[in-house]
C-alpha cells in the first residue's frame, strides 16, 4: 500500500512520529509536508494529500493538524475523498469497515503519540466490510454529483 502523509505546523511532530511508524511497518509513503514547525495554512497541505489520493497516486492518506478538524473539512471538499477524523481506535476501525475512509486525520494537540500510532496501525489494516455499507457509501459519493 502507498500512503500520502502531510500536516500543518500543529501536526508536524506527530507526522514525523508517524513516518517512523510507517517505516517500521514497511509501508511506502510520500511526505507532502510541512517540513518544519513554522506556521503554514492547513488547507494547502490537506489539498495536496487529498488530490493525490483522489487521483489514485496513493491508496490512502494521513493528515495531521492541531485537532484534525481543519484538515478533515478541507480534504472532504475534494471529489472522491472520504476523510475521517479519528482520535480513538474504535472510530478508526469503523471508518474503514463502514465508511471506506480513504483519508485518516488526527489531532496532535488532542491525543498522545502512543495512541496515534495504534490508531494508524488499526486504520491501515482494517478492511471495508461492503454489504449494507456499500450502498450507503455510494449514496455519500452521489452527494458530490447532486449538490
Ligand atoms: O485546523 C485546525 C483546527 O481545525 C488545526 O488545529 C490547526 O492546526 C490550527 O488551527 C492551527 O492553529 P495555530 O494557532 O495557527 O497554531
Amino acid at each position: 500500500m502507498k500512503v500520502a502523509i502531510g500536516s500543518d505546523h500543529g501536526g508536524f511532530r506527530l507526522k514525523e512520529e508517524l513516518k517512523t511508524l510507517l517505516n517500521e511497518l514497511k509501508v511506502e509513503f510520500h511526505d507532502f509536508g510541512t517540513y518544519t514547525s513554522e506556521s503554514v495554512d492547513y488547507p494547502d497541505i490537506s489539498r495536496q494529500v487529498a488530490e493525490s489520493v483522489a487521483k489514485g497516486e496513493y491508496e490512502r492518506g494521513i493528515i495531521v493538524c492541531g485537532t484534525g478538524i481543519g484538515v478533515s473539512i478541507a480534504a472532504n471538499k475534494i471529489k472522491g475523498i472520504r476523510a475521517a477524523l479519528c482520535n480513538d481506535v474504535f472510530s478508526a476501525q469503523m471508518s474503514r469497515e463502514h465508511n471506506d475512509a480513504n483519508i485518516l486525520t488526527l489531532g496532535e494537540r488532542v491525543i498522545g503519540f502512543g495512541l496515534a500510532r495504534m490508531i494508524v496501525e488499526v486504520w491501515l489494516n482494517a478492511k471495508f466490510a461492503g454489504g449494507r455499507h456499500a450502498c450507503r457509501v455510494d449514496k455519500i459519493m452521489a452527494l458530490e454529483k447532486d449538490s
